[in-house]
């Protein structure tokens, strides 16, 4: 079974504009009309009569801006202040396009007013010189985590997934992580900063490997936690992964290391004798979990434009089975007592009410929770309760099991060839239409004993749809509330008191090339799965028969082992192991081992202890780094006792780790100059912040933030603040906290104390936060941006440079340029940029993508 979405070699302009391109280059509007579409649609009934043409009048408007506030930070009543008090009067009024625009306004029905809406399209907001100001505020405060732009109806899922502090959660699709955010947030409401070690689980998982890197550095890193994790899976086949109920006693019940759960120790634990790994390990299952599935994504045609062309019957037909697959995988990995919300950005009932009815019928331990009580001011339509399964000329298609489907005429199932998924339904970039690659979709077809295709009779309704509750699914459309359409179904399951799960399947060893299948199903065969899992299954044809294509290609041990962590610091390769080989399956994975380190017997982990003056009641043996040899060479991690206890039962190849855990520490100091060469993140200041003592933190004024804000690197001497250059003078250098007291936003009167990452030099001093965000804190604070990275002060600088050069005057080098003495803090400063290349990376490709988007939409 393939993916649907694939990337085209083809330009991006060339895949979503397709004929709106002209041979001069020039771009023309595209035609927002599809006559099959809106027939499809009107022959479905999705809205009454009397509201059509209200419906089709919104799916051709652009949508607005939307963004929501992180609810999860403290900076979140702050902002709502802001936005009130700077931004609703500054857009009050202001003219676009020839009509007076309402001001932005909370989203009515999103909870605490946390969300907003301003009335102008994205496009317009990025082009429009009224709106730049506006514009900078969102891109800054997303940058620094404080928000998060995001189309309206894609928060609702994660709201209705009603996750509560301290739960389990899944995001099965989580690519690229709106969502996944959302649910970060909830899990760490009250408690982040008080206990790092209990913030309940995320696992995010996407198929797509790339997508999966852009879900941690684009949006997961807004919101460290060190329950987060990552993995790349086909979601049809996540793995049952095991929890060992006590990792002391299960590692040296089978001699193997406490720090890591190697290949060596699966093969171990899949000899164990039945009773004895029940004894010892549990099955994972979630509270939680958000099946977000690929779809068509024609609920987003009002901003990617590209659907009204692309729209065909066959993509809602084409997704129908791997969506179904999603969502059973979902099911089984549910907890008793468990919710699921399955959603779509598609109105299509193909893949939308026909993959929950279907699943309804195999799984009889599930059902749709009404959720009429939840977000009351939502306006929202009922589920369909009968819906027609219509081929390519729109006629009704003969259901498989009757006579007319039997006949040599009857019309084969529309071509899933040209599978069209949706990868992105915010409003982050890529907002991705991707055409399917001819011949993948083939493998959704089935055909009958002569060879022709077959329709999969899973797409009809069965008769009892009422019973089952589908009214009670929502579908959103754009004419209700000025949004995009989405569909949302919430599913729990039954139970709640139920024995724990049995532990999850062991894993077999690598198998050589051709014999993977074979091998395969005798693990399938004799694994034992958890106990939900097993009943789900005898009730899921599906699963069995939907041979897993992903599994055909196994990693061979040799090409996992070939990078190692030499890459990651080359001075200390010797040190360095071959990496784990793969187990499970899947495509090839290479991606770096976490090793937990030995807690405070390493001695690095001690003296960063010292250094910093960290309590003994930090969960030191929590901490973790990422490379074979399990030495803290580049960066050191924290995660929570239950990422822990995952990472121990279960090797990292076969979950297909790709990240976890909050970043806490940094090396810094490659020459060996400073007492400590490791630096505090900005992204685990809030985690270690509750244990740190005194020793590091410099207490100071806001005058002094501003100071600091507006250099590079400011020297001991020519800071204003009464003895704070003895304070310093007098501090070790390396990497501190600045506490500063009493720092108070330009458009309110209430003081906030703020914390952010620093670094003292010999005879200067410096923050160590991003460009981004600093210049977002710059904003909010003096409602303008002094940072040395604005624009303005850039110019300012070019232009002395320019003096500078013609008086000729050597060693002037303009108030902001950093002096010789001050290298080490430009070098820092340097290294915290450097250290998020990958991330600012990310972010220009998307926003170049977003670009070459938008002039297709826009031009
Ligand atoms: C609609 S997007 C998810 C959007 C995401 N939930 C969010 O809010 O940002 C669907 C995602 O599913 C991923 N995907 C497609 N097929 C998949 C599969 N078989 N298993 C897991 N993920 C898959 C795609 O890579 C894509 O990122």
């Amino acid at each position: 079974m393939g993916r649907p979405q694939r990337r085209s070699n083809k330009p991006r302009q060339d895949r979503d504009a397709g004929p709106q391109q002209e041979r001069t280059g020039a771009w023309r509007p595209i035609d927002q009309s599809n006559e099959t579409f809106e027939n499809f649609y009107k022959a479905q009934g999705i809205v009454p009569d009397d509201e059509w043409a209200a419906f089709s009048k919104s799916m051709r408007e652009p949508l607005p801006t939307t963004f929501r506030l992180t609810s999860s930070r403290a900076t979140a009543p702050a902002l709502h202040e802001h936005i009130k008090q700077v931004y609703v009067p500054y857009l009050t009024g202001i003219e676009f396009e020839g009509t007076k625009l309402a001001p932005p306004k909370p989203i009515e029905w999103y909870p605490q007013q946390l969300a907003w809406q301003l009335p102008v399209h994205k496009a317009a907001l990025r082009k429009d010189p009224h709106f730049r100001k506006f514009q900078h505020f969102l891109v800054y405060e997303t940058d620094a985590g404080n928000l998060s732009r995001q189309e309206a109806v894609s928060m609702i899922p994660p709201l209705l997934l009603d996750v509560r502090p301290g739960m389990t959660a899944l995001d099965m699709c989580a690519a690229p992580g709106s969502k996944s955010v959302q649910i970060l947030e909830a899990l760490h409401a009250p408690r982040l900063a008080t206990d790092p070690t209990e913030q309940g689980l995320l696992i995010a998982n996407d198929s797509d490997a790339k997508r999966c890197h852009l879900l941690v550095h684009q949006s997961l890193h807004r919101v460290p936690g060190t329950g987060m994790m990552v993995t790349n899976h086909d979601a049809t086949q996540l793995p049952s992964l095991r929890l060992a109920k006590d990792v002391a006693a299960a590692a040296a019940a089978e001699g193997s290391s406490r720090l890591k759960f190697t290949v060596e120790d699966e093969k171990r634990v899949a000899n164990l004798p039945k009773d004895r790994l029940a004894k010892q390990y549990d099955g994972m299952l979630f509270d939680r979990i958000l099946a977000d599935v690929p779809c068509s994504g024609d609920g987003t045609m009002r901003k990617n434009l590209g659907i009204w062309t692309d729209w065909t019957v066959g993509n809602g037909i084409g997704l129908h089975s791997l969506q179904l697959r999603i969502l059973l995988r979902g099911i089984q990995l549910l907890k008793p007592g468990g919710r699921l919300v399955y959603s779509t950005c598609s109105m299509n009932p193909m893949e939308n009410e026909s993959v929950i009815s279907s699943a309804l019928s195999l799984c009889p331990d599930m059902s749709i929770l009404p959720v009429t009580d939840e977000l009351p001011a939502l306006k929202r339509r009922p589920g369909m309760t009968t819906w027609r399964v219509l081929d390519n000329s729109l006629s009704d298609a003969p259901h498989p099991a009757s006579a007319a489907a039997a006949a040599a005429d009857a019309p084969p199932p529309p071509d899933a060839d040209d599978v069209v998924a949706v990868e992105q339904d915010n409003d982050k970039g890529r907002d991705g239409v991707r055409k399917g690659a001819k011949g993948k979709g083939k493998k959704e077809k089935k055909l009958d004993s002569n060879g022709r295709k077959v329709w999969d009779e899973s797409l009809w309704p069965r008769g009892d749809e009422k019973q089952k509750g589908l009214e009670h699914a929502l579908r959103l459309y754009p004419h209700l509330q000025d949004t995009g359409a989405f569909f949302v179904c919430v599913l729990v399951k039954k139970g709640g008191d139920e024995p724990v799960p049995a532990p999850a399947p062991a894993v077999a060893p690598v198998v050589p090339e051709g014999k993977e299948e074979e091998e395969r199903k005798v693990e399938e065969k004799e694994a034992p799965a958890p106990v939900a899992e097993k009943r789900e299954r005898a009730a899921t044809p599906t699963l069995v028969e939907g041979e897993p294509e992903a599994k055909k290609v196994r990693q061979d041990a040799g090409e996992a082992a070939t990078k190692d962590a030499s890459a990651a610091a080359p001075q200390e390769a010797k040190a360095v192991e071959k990496k784990e080989p793969v187990l499970g399956g899947g495509k090839p994975f290479n991606e770096e081992p976490y090793i937990y380190l030995p807690g405070l017997e390493d001695d690095q982990v001690r003296l960063i202890k010292d250094f910093f003056g960290i309590s003994d009641a930090f969960p030191f043996s929590e901490l973790l780094v990422r490379n074979a040899a399990g030495q803290p060479l580049r960066s050191i991690y924290l995660t929570s006792l239950l990422t822990r206890k995952l990472l121990l039962s279960n090797a990292y190849s076969r979950m297909r780790l790709i990240s976890c855990g909050v970043k806490l520490f940094t090396r810094q100091d490659s020459n060996g100059q400073y007492a400590c060469k490791w630096r505090l993140n900005a992204e685990g200041l809030d985690v270690v912040r509750p244990f740190l003592s005194d020793k590091r933190v410099i207490k100071v004024g806001a005058d002094t933030l501003r100071q600091v804000m507006g250099a590079v690197s400011v020297k001991f001497e020519d800071l204003t603040e009464e003895g704070l250059k003895e304070r310093l003078e007098a501090t070790e250098p390396g990497s501190a906290v600045l506490h500063v007291q009493g720092a108070k936003g330009s458009d309110t009167d209430k003081e906030e104390d703020l914390f952010l990452a620093f670094w003292v030099s010999k005879t200067s001093c410096n923050l160590m936060v991003e460009k981004l965000e600093k210049s977002a804190l710059s904003l909010r604070l003096y409602a303008e941006d002094v940072t040395p990275h604005s624009k303005a002060k850039m110019q300012e600088r070019a232009a002395a440079k320019k003096d500078v050069a013609a008086s000729s005057a050597p060693g002037t080098t303009g108030d902001n340029t950093p002096a010789a003495t001050d290298v080490e803090g430009v070098e820092a400063q340097e290294a915290v940029d450097q250290e998020d290349g990958d991330k600012v990376m990310a972010v220009e490709e998307a926003a170049k993508e977003e670009e070459t988007g938008e002039m297709a939409a826009t031009a």
